[in-house]
């Protein structure tokens, strides 16, 4: 199927009788053009969920598949974007290549840095290293390089924590912005400003999506 499907998945952490489960036997899907966050209390697992669903981790049991394949193997930023938690940026280069480093080692044609930079509010500081930037700056660089190749499955891990309510705004337009060009978008979230702006809401509990 297209967009991010798991089906049946369980994960945890730690090496042989010490291995903790955290997540059990998950199943959900995103379609492309949907936006679906992912709420949960701290601990619950939306970073686990985040992290086999960009391919960082393979999952103990059940399946993971980005338009039908292993995102593991397919290492492709216009197929699995992500926007970790920790943002993941280089800190002696600059903004824009940053924000361009997916496209280096990809054929998909990129959307113009100009344009993310405007979308994002990143012009007043796009020509500095991104170690002179602030956390919610790097934030929304993360954001950019996430939607630099327009991908066909796009993870976000909290985009807004360190984010003012306009700029806020800004990362939840670009959410938005990207499903309508038909990215699968799944983003997890605490944040009530995600929520509003979502087409779907899962919730997680101690590894276990909720139903309503
Ligand atoms: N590398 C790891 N080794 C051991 N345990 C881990 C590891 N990463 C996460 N955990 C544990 O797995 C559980 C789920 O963690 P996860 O980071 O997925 O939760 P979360 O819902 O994203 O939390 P938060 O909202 O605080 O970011 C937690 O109990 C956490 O302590």
């Amino acid at each position: 199927m297209s967009g991010l499907s798991l089906r049946g998945v369980s994960h945890g952490y730690g090496a042989g009788s010490r291995r903790v489960a955290v997540l059990h036997a998950i199943t959900l899907a995103v379609e492309p053009g949907e936006v679906v966050a992912l709420l949960g209390p701290s601990g619950s697992g939306k970073t686990t969920v985040c992290h086999l669903a960009a391919g960082f981790e393979e999952p103990d049991a059940g399946t993971v598949e980005v338009d039908g394949r292993s995102p593991a193997t397919a290492a492709d930023w216009s197929l699995v974007a992500v926007v970790p938690q920790q943002h993941g940026l280089v800190e002696g280069l600059g903004v824009e290549e940053n924000v361009l480093l997916p496209t280096y080692r990809s054929t998909t044609a990129a959307v113009p840095f100009a344009r993310l930079a405007d979308e994002l509010d990143l012009g007043a500081f796009a020509h500095r290293r991104v170690g002179e930037t602030s956390l919610g700056e790097q934030q929304r660089i993360a954001v950019a390089r996430g939607l630099v190749l327009s991908p066909r499955v796009l993870v976000l891990d909290e985009p807004t924590g360190h984010q003012d309510d306009d700029r806020a705004e800004l990362v939840t337009a670009a959410l938005v912005g990207a499903a309508r060009v038909g990215s699968a978008v799944l983003v997890s979230s605490h944040d009530s400003r995600v929520r509003a702006i979502a087409d779907r809401v899962l919730r997680l509990d101690e590894g276990r999506l909720l139903h309503d």
